[in-house]
């Protein structure tokens, strides 16, 4: 048997509505954030809305699959940069602060996704 998942992240995060709230926050802001709104152009942001909420809800341990493509692929010939990098997650935590996500939610977020970077910056 499968022992049940540590969804406490998930839930300190809001369950599925503080997660979908705050990811649709974050969207709007990398949109307008003229050091990476070039990226977003051509993009489907409905698609990028419920693909980061089931990878945001997966790896907070809540009840989701992540179906989407991998993060190298997602990511490929953009050429990002540690400086986009950061603009992009500067959002993501102007957003979840926006949302009255806890501040420790916020960083056991962050740590989870920090590893990520690898995969995604110069793809
Ligand atoms: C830890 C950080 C990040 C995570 C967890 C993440 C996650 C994701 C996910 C799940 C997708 C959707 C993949 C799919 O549709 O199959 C995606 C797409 C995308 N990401 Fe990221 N991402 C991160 C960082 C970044 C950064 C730094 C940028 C640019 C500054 C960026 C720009 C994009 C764009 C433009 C797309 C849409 C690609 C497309 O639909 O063709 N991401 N990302």
């Amino acid at each position: 048997a499968t022992p049940p998942r540590d969804d406490s992240l998930y839930r300190a995060l809001g369950g599925e509505a503080g997660v979908s709230a705050f990811v649709e926050d974050a969207i709007v802001r990398w949109v307008e954030n003229p050091r990476i709104s070039h990226l977003f152009a051509d993009v489907d942001l409905v698609n990028l809305h419920t693909q980061l909420l089931s990878q945001i809800c997966f790896e907070s341990g809540g009840p989701c699959h992540y179906s989407g493509r991998s993060m190298e692929e997602a990511h490929r010939d953009m050429n990002i940069d540690e400086g986009q990098f950061n603009a992009l997650v500067e959002d993501l935590i102007d957003a979840m602060e926006a949302r009255q996500v806890p501040i420790a939610a916020q960083n056991r977020l962050l740590a989870q996704l920090a590893p990520m970077r690898h995969q995604i910056m110069h793809q």
